[in-house]
């Protein structure tokens, strides 16, 4: 199965908010044609009604290459029921729930059909997302090769070991974009406390957040060192620093709570 399967069958996706757009978007700038893609949910938003042959709440192909499913958690029984016939056919189902198991899929949809369960996020709607995949017994290499060529159109990608290191997963990068717009936030509000009027605070904080992300990203050194070069002995970012690396009440240890809350709620999301 390659992309022209998807092409050619079709590629259904089940719910179209927030991360579904964000999927959506990459794939159509990718080149993936509008008429190829079903997308079913109960309030679309206009951008999609825009979209020239998109097959908006239409009936479901027949055989469809892949259904990707993006509804909250707590939508599923409501959700699937609509895609359950698909089941033990060809399709491959690839789900960006957080929480939600393998398991659930295969009681929804039969052991038998291969079942990719994927962690994605948001940054995939400007091509710069990562999402991370495991698949059950039926999902061959195959499915696999899929899935990783059509979410790779929005990022980078990462096949996992077990299904166990999911909840971890979606603790860093899937809820991670959030971390990283509250930082923006903050610096913004501590440069305003500091006397810098709210907008250029703004300005300074999301720049300095994406070049520093960029520069991450782009260069061979690790982030330690990257920390290193912006720090002169006895200079202004030692100083910062040394509230931040606080063993106590530093970065580290709150950000272990906050990785930690949002893996355990992923946990209790699979209960
Ligand atoms: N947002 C993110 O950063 C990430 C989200 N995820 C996962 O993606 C999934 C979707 O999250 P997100 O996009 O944020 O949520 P949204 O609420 O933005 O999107 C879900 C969409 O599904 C629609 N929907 C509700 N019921 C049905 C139904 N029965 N059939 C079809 N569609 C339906 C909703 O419509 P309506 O609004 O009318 O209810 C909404 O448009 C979740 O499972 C989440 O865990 C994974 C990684 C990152
Ligand atoms: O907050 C959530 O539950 C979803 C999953 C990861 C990001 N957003």
């Amino acid at each position: 199965m390659d992309m022209d399967s998807i092409r050619e069958r079709g590629l259904v996706l089940l719910g179209c908010g927030k991360m579904g757009s964000a999927m959506l978007k990459g794939w159509l700038a990718g080149g993936l044609p509008s008429a190829s893609v079903t997308v079913l949910d109960p309030k679309p938003s206009d951008w999609l009604q825009g979209i020239e042959g998109l097959r908006l709440n239409a009936d479901l192909p027949d055989n469809p290459a892949l259904v990707l499913i993006a509804v909250k958690p707590q939508m599923m029984g409501d959700a699937l029921p609509r895609i359950a016939a698909l089941g033990g056919g060809g399709t491959l189902f690839v789900s960006v729930a957080a929480g939600t198991p393998i398991a659930a899929f295969e009681n929804a949809f039969g052991a038998d059909s291969p079942i990719i369960r994927a962690m994605p996020n948001t940054p995939a709607a400007v091509g710069r997302g990562i999402t991370a995949l495991i698949g059950n017994a039926k999902a061959g290499e195959d499915h696999m090769a899929l899935a990783e060529r059509l979410l790779s159109a929005v990022g980078d990608v990462v096949r996992l070991d077990s299904e166990a290191q999911m909840d971890a997963v979606t603790g860093v990068s899937g809820s991670g974009p959030a971390y990283v717009f509250h930082l923006i936030e903050a610096m913004a509000a501590a440069g305003e406390a500091e006397g810098l009027d709210r907008e250029l605070a703004l300005r300074l904080a999301r720049a300095t957040v994406s070049g520093a992300g960029e520069l991450a990203r782009l260069s061979e050194d690790p982030p330690s060192v990257l920390r290193e070069n912006v720090t002169s002995p006895n200079g202004t970012t030692a100083a910062a620093l040394e509230v931040l690396m606080d063993e106590n009440s530093g970065l580290p240890p709150l950000m272990a709570r906050a990785i930690r809350a949002a893996a355990a709620r992923s946990k209790e999301l699979s209960q």
